[in-house]
């Protein structure tokens, strides 16, 4: 599904919206939009004038003059329309690719009946192997195996996706390479947040963003302002003795009035959905997609965001007088029921039968990030393994010393970039396990580029300082916080936001979940679990934690096309005013011929090419308000003025050549 590069207009894609236009013209659409529907009123007055003088009115020009405002404003609305079907389209032709990953695949239950894939509710249990496409969205319960995720994120390589850690959940539509997973479905159906998604990009269940709705009330404003405006002509006209026509009152009106903006808004919106879903983003609300533009601090989690996250043992490091055998076993006991990636390696490592060891009536503590230890207790023993803070509290608390070596142990391996596992047997230190991980490749040029846009980076991870510090210095981030429990993860953000900042977050853990929901843009991998997943506000496809780099340049890109169009529109009234007033008064009051610094051919002429020109600007700027203005990291508000200053002056300038060059070509007509 990566962005094929399809150019801005397929044929079929041209035909759809064409349609898609004309529906649109029903007033109780075009309602939504104030600026558009008051064209609509102008537009259907025309008619009504056409008709009027089609039947012998003689006080309102010609019926080919009026008639030809009314066809130049249906043609506005036409305009303006097809920007949003255009865009819609684009958005329903990307979600038909995503769709096709949501086709019926049959899905086999634990007790061997198969199923389809849309029979498959929540809670159910589907079992893959080999060769399988996975029917639906779920979380692995039980097993390993390779995948290949192409089909959703266009990437080749086949990935690993196992039971317990933060790398469990599996997507419909992906195939089982190698190995035997059991799945807990975890949507209904219909539901899954690639549903939702697709529901959005087609414009179905968009809502507008609280800018957009801002942006729509000022345009209204505008629009008050100029029914206003124009209206008060009519007295000064009265007065002069120079009436003015319906036509020239409309035309005037539909003129200054932001219709650029008005007709391209909409569609502005969509184009931004759009290309986060063509950066294989998954966003649950345009806002997020705004809010992204302007995040001012990102945080990250340590394992499996900035690392790849499969920690694995690589030592066990016994106490002086402890033997190496002792600490194996006690590694292997207390991992006995591990299902994270950590107690996983360390049976592998330990290359012991778990079971060989004699265990009664076993108890067993699992992990969580809150005790960082886990463990087992059987008939008079006590195993724990745990961040070395935590086992160090359990052997202190004890009254035993927490031995000399095994501290420098911890220290030389946390300055490593390693995570050290310290375990104890009875409230005893017997030594320390070494777990590894791997920062992932290319990830410090992609931190720079953030820093160059202004961005904070902050990793935190519930891992020690020292082994902390060094994956950040490594990694190349800006801050870190170290021994971080979920809730210190949510409150960091708080305190960000109660600074003012914007925060965003990038995580995969349920350990992650409430830093997720806490932060303005919460992204989470979508390999991560369903937690992490449902907390947020967006899920990368591609579970690349630098991908924030591009979902802000899509925000900041939307809320700049935005901006820029609005001051290209607004820009625009001065060359209309200069076309328009003098043709308004022209044989009334001479003196009015300074104004005519565009030298129009007739009154007539001067009308019908403003409008023509109103008319013609939008489907101009179509592939702008599509594509969005150029981005690049010199700084959000250098950009904005850069572009303010092009699109401003360029507004001003370039309607004038327009409506010239339209007076030219009208005045050989009439
Ligand atoms: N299976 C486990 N059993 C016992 N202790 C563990 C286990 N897994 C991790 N730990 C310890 O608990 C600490 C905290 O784990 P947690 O998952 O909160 O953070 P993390 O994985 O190190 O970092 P991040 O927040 O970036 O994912 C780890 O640094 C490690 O010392
Ligand atoms: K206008
Ligand atoms: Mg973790």
């Amino acid at each position: 599904m990566k962005s094929d590069n399809k150019s801005l207009f397929q044929k079929d894609l041209l035909n759809e919206a064409f349609k898609h236009s004309f529906v649109k013209l029903n007033p109780k659409l075009m309602f939504r939009n104030p600026v558009m529907f008051t064209v609509e009123i102008g537009t259907a007055v025309m008619f009504v004038v056409s008709l009027w003088t089609l039947f012998g009115a003689t006080n309102q020009g010609s019926f080919g003059y009026n008639f030809s405002v009314f066809l130049i404003l249906l043609l506005t609305l036409l305009f303006a329309n097809f920007a949003e079907a255009i865009a819609e389209a684009r958005g329903k032709a990307q979600a038909d690719s995503l769709r096709k990953t949501r086709e019926e695949t049959p899905a086999r239950l634990e007790n061997g009946q198969i199923i389809s894939s849309s029979q498959l509710k929540k809670g159910d249990v589907f079992i893959c192997e080999a060769g399988d496409a996975i029917a639906t969205d779920g979380e692995i319960i039980e097993g390993l195996a390779t995948i290949d995720e192409s089909a959703i994120t266009g990437e080749s390589a086949p990935v690993i996706r196992e039971s317990g850690g933060d790398k469990s959940s599996v997507t419909g539509g992906t195939k089982v390479l190698s190995d035997k997973i059991k799945v807990k479905v975890t949507t209904e159906p219909g539901e899954s947040f690639l549903d939702k998604m697709i529901a959005l990009v087609e414009g179905a269940s968009r809502q507008k963003t609280p800018n957009e709705i801002a942006l729509t009330i000022l345009l209204a404003g505008f629009t008050l302002v100029f029914i206003i405006v124009t209206v008060t002509l009519k007295p000064f006209a009265d007065y002069a003795n120079a009436p003015i026509t319906i036509a020239s009152f409309i035309a005037l009106f539909v003129c200054l009035i932001p219709t650029t903006i008005g007709g391209l808004l909409s569609a502005i919106g969509i184009a931004g959905m759009d290309r986060a879903l063509r950066a294989n983003v998954i966003t649950k609300s345009g806002k997020a997609v705004e809010t992204a533009g302007d995040i001012d601090v990102l945080l990250l989690d340590k394992t499996g965001t900035i690392t790849i996250g499969n920690r694995k043992a690589t030592h066990f490091y016994p106490a002086n007088t402890i033997d190496e055998k002792q600490l194996i076993r006690a590694a292997v006991l207390s991992s006995m029921s591990d299902d994270t990636p950590e107690g996983k390696s360390i049976i592998e490592l330990a290359g012991v039968n778990p079971l060989s060891f004699q265990v009664d009536e076993p108890h067993f503590i699992q992990f969580s990030a809150e005790t960082r230890s886990s463990g087992i207790d059987f008939k008079n023993t006590r195993i724990r393994k745990g961040s070395t803070d935590a086992i160090r509290n359990i052997v202190e608390k004890a009254d035993n010393v927490f031995p000399k070596e095994i501290e420098e142990k911890v220290k030389e391996i946390s300055s490593n970039g390693g995570t050290p596992l310290v375990v104890s047997e009875n409230e005893k230190a017997l030594g320390v396990i070494e777990l590894q991980d791997i920062i992932k490749p290319g990830i410090q040029e992609r931190f720079e580029r953030l820093r160059k846009m202004g961005i904070k980076t902050v990793m935190v991870t519930g891992d020690n300082p020292l082994t902390a510090k060094f994956i950040a210095e490594k990694a190349g981030v800006d801050d870190f916080i170290a021994e971080a429990k979920p809730e210190d993860k949510m409150n960091y953000i708080k305190k960000e936001q109660a600074e003012g900042r914007l925060v965003a977050m990038m995580g995969d853990g349920t350990n992650d979940a409430p830093a997720l929901a806490q932060a303005d843009v919460g992204v989470a991998m979508n390999s991560g679990t369903q937690a992490a997943k449902e907390a947020g506000n967006m899920v990368d496809l591609d579970n690349d934690p630098t991908k924030l780099i591009e979902v802000v340049e899509i925000g900041k890109q939307l809320l700049m096309t935005r901006g820029t169009l609005t001051t290209f529109s607004i820009a625009n009234d001065v060359a209309k005013y200069f076309a328009i007033i003098p043709a308004l008064f022209i044989t009334a009051i001479p003196a009015l011929q300074s104004l005519n610094i565009m030298n129009l051919s007739s009154p007539q002429s001067a009308i019908l090419s403003a409008v023509i020109f109103n008319a013609i600007i939008i489907p101009f700027l179509i592939p702008l308000a599509l594509k969005g203005v150029a981005y690049k990291p010199i700084g959000a508000s250098a950009l904005l003025r850069r572009s303010l200053f092009i699109y401003g002056l360029g507004g001003v300038i370039v309607p004038f050549i327009g409506i010239k060059l339209i007076d030219i070509v009208v005045s050989l007509f009439i």
